[in-house]
């Protein structure tokens, strides 16, 4: 899979702007503030239609617009793609796949893949169970496309299912209308078994990608860490997995909310699902977030991300782009090495930093350099 260009128009800080990737890799070179992840996040939009620093449409727009917009030409195995994004303030996004606009997300999404990696990651290891959910999702849409319906189904059914909490508590309190409240408590189970159907997929899914990433994650850990630590990911669950079948899982789930069921009332607010689920990350059998020193939690994100690119080629059975934002600096000569070994021409790899010195001269030979200032670029 290859990027070859990128075209922003009225996006971040970009006003008109074009990127023909020339090469493998691309250096992205500036002061802060000048642009440089602001790229990297229209790379990321085209292959998750997510950022992972914001939400709202309107913050991807140049300020002062209505309207921006990001293109892209991807080269697969199976031919060109030409992909664009346009967001509207007010108003709803549209997706264009070769020059055809899209009804549906699930048909843009899986042309580019990508895993990005910047210091934010290390929030993997220390943020809240939020974060690594969030990491979970966005690997998972990028393996089965479908999942991002399958996510976004459950979450609308989580709001309605917790509106509907609200209102029962509501009627509770004012203990008015007995008919009102056994009305809302029959809607309240319909809402409770379709939380149980679409959170069982969810779940299903992030147990299944858990599975065949630790491995991959263990791997690349041991052999960075030169055999003296041992990482361990599991999965925390919070409707238990250990049946097979998806009916099973589904009564456990419905078993769970009937247990929970005084509680939900009281905080009026879904206390049992996937919503509530997390990722235990173990070095040497210690949890890695309380015990884990800065070095071995760096060495830790750098071995997911390592898994996630081998994840990914091995589903996708072409290499993922690698977004790399500020991190060579961060990493030590060991660790930096191992990463620019791994990417040695196989992953179009887009780096985002404020000094050149930390790059070996080879790597810089054969890297196209583009300097970064105030939202436009220049050849170097
Ligand atoms: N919607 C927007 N409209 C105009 N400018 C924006 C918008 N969103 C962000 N910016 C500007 O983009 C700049 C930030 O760019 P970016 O995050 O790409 O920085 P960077 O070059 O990666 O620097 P750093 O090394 O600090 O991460 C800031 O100047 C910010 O004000």
């Amino acid at each position: 899979m290859y990027l070859k260009n990128i075209h922003l128009y009225a996006f971040r800080n970009y006003h008109e702007q074009t990127l023909n990737f020339e090469s493998q890799k691309t250096i992205l070179l500036g002061n802060n503030a000048q642009g440089k992840s602001n790229l990297l996040e229209a790379v990321e939009l085209l292959a998750t239609l997510k950022s992972h620093r914001t939400n709202r449409d309107r913050d991807l727009i140049l300020e002062g617009e209505k309207k921006g917009q990001i293109l892209g030409t991807v080269e697969r195995n199976y031919g060109e793609s030409q992909m664009g994004i346009t967001f509207r303030s007010p108003g709803r996004r549209s997706l264009m796949l070769n020059h055809e606009n899209l009804r549906r997300h699930l048909e843009f999404l899986g042309h580019i893949n990508a895993v990005e990696f910047s210091c934010l990651d290390l929030e993997l290891v220390r943020g809240s169970p939020e974060t690594r959910r969030s990491w979970l999702d966005t690997l998972l849409i990028q393996l089965e496309p479908v999942y991002a319906s399958i996510i976004n189904q459950y979450n609308k059914v989580l709001r309605q299912r917790n509106a509907l909490l609200k209102v029962i508590r509501k009627t509770v309190e004012e203990q008015t209308n007995t008919d009102n409240l056994s009305a809302e408590m029959s809607q309240l189970k319909l809402w409770d078994q379709q939380l149980a159907e679409a959170g069982t997929r969810v779940t299903r899914r992030r147990n299944r990608v858990i599975e065949r990433i630790s491995p991959l994650a263990e791997n690349w850990h041991k052999e960075i860490s030169n055999g003296t630590e041992k990482l361990e990911i599991n999965y925390l669950p919070n409707i238990s997995i250990d049946r097979e079948e998806p009916q099973e899982v589904q009564q456990a789930f419905l078993d769970k909310i009937e247990q929970r069921r005084m509680a939900e009332q009281q905080l009026a607010t879904s206390v049992v699902g996937p919503h509530r689920d997390d990722v235990e990350l173990k070095i040497n059998h210690t949890p890695a977030k309380s015990y884990g020193s800065q070095g071995q939690q760096r060495t830790l994100v750098l071995a997911i991300k390592l898994a996630e690119l081998q994840l990914i080629e091995d589903v996708i059975g072409e290499p993922p782009l690698l977004l790399l934002d500020d991190v060579l600096a961060e990493l030590d000569p060991n660790r930096q090495n191992q990463l620019l070994e791994v990417i040695q021409g196989r992953f179009q790899t887009i780096i985002t930093t404020t000094y050149l010195h930390s790059f070996d001269t080879q790597w810089l030979k054969s890297s196209q350099i583009m300097k970064v200032e105030g939202g436009k670029l220049f050849q170097m």
